[in-house]
């Protein structure tokens, strides 16, 4: 594991690692935020981890130059871990689009081929990077999940499919439904071939549906999101919350479009919301 990035930030450092992940076979990129909480000689005391899911396009970079989360991680006391969006590097199969294969990962472990070989975005964030964060890092196992887009469909399906692993789930303009979304069409029809069958465990709509765990959702959309009515579609969850009974907290930001001026503005309550979870 090699750092290469290492800035002070509020306090903390943000530090950017490369390491050769085992599930998914290729050299990645990881971001991990630690705060000053981290470096006060308190060692026998680990700090909560909050990991950061990425939407289409992203690297381990975007969050963490154009969110602004440091400062909120400074003031609870949180490390964030935001990993790239799919397995990287020549080896690796990939797409013209920019929906498809790298940049593209959808948190699913692929089963059809060129896929299948590399792109285990699930056992990656569920499985093999926490392992890594607990053991080389002041992290305990008290751990949150967040993200964006096709970053919040992730941590929607990544904390729905592992009860008892996160103490809270939280998303940006999530991809609620991708089994009806072109993105999740696209992408599921690639990476898990034509039986939509298969699709439903990496549904988080179909999931909420049997979930073993009653873990409140955080939810926040932009009104003005230009992927709103397309692809994001809050309300097809917020329909299976109801029926099924689970808690969900979605709120429908004025104003607000997809980007990280949306995340930004809104950081500092997810935060404050996770700190408050990972704290109980
Ligand atoms: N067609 C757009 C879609 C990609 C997009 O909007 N990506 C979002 C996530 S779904 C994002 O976070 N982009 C990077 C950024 O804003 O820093 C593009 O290629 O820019």
């Amino acid at each position: 594991m090699e750092r290469i990035e290492h800035r002070a930030c509020f306090g903390g450092w943000q530090d950017v690692w490369r390491h050769e992940s085992t599930a998914l076979g290729c050299t990645m990129n990881f971001a991990v935020y630690l705060p000053p909480q981290a470096h006060e000689g308190k060692s026998a005391q680990k700090l909560p981890v909050l990991y950061w899911l990425f939407g289409l396009t992203c690297t381990e970079q975007n969050f963490i130059t154009k969110a602004g989360a440091q400062r909120y991680a400074a003031e609870h006391g949180v490390i964030i871990v935001a990993p790239d969006t799919s397995p990287r590097g020549d080896a690796v199969a990939d797409a013209e689009s920019y929906d498809l294969g790298k940049g593209a990962g959808f948190y699913l472990n692929a089963t059809q081929q060129p896929w299948a070989t590399h792109y285990r975005m699930h056992d990656y964030v569920a499985g093999e990077l926490p392992k890594l964060i607990e053991a080389e890092f002041p992290a305990s196992e008290r751990r949150a999940i967040s993200g964006h887009s096709m970053g919040g469909h992730g941590a929607l399906v990544i904390a729905l499919r592992n009860p008892g692993r996160y103490r809270s789930v939280s998303a940006f303009s999530p991809i609620v439904a991708p089994s009806q979304a072109p993105w999740g069409e696209k992408a599921f029809s690639a990476y898990l071939g034509a039986d939509r069958e298969t699709w439903k465990a990496w549904d988080a709509t179909e999931l909420l549906k049997t979930a073993m765990e009653r873990l409140p959702l955080l939810i926040d959309q932009g009104e003005a999101d230009e992927f709103l009515a397309s692809q994001l579609r809050p309300h097809v969850l917020q329909a299976a919350a109801e029926a099924s009974g689970h808690p969900l907290t979605l709120r429908l930001q004025p104003g607000h479009d997809h980007s990280y001026y949306f995340i930004a503005s809104f950081i500092g309550e997810h935060i404050a919301h996770h700190a408050a979870a990972l704290r109980a």
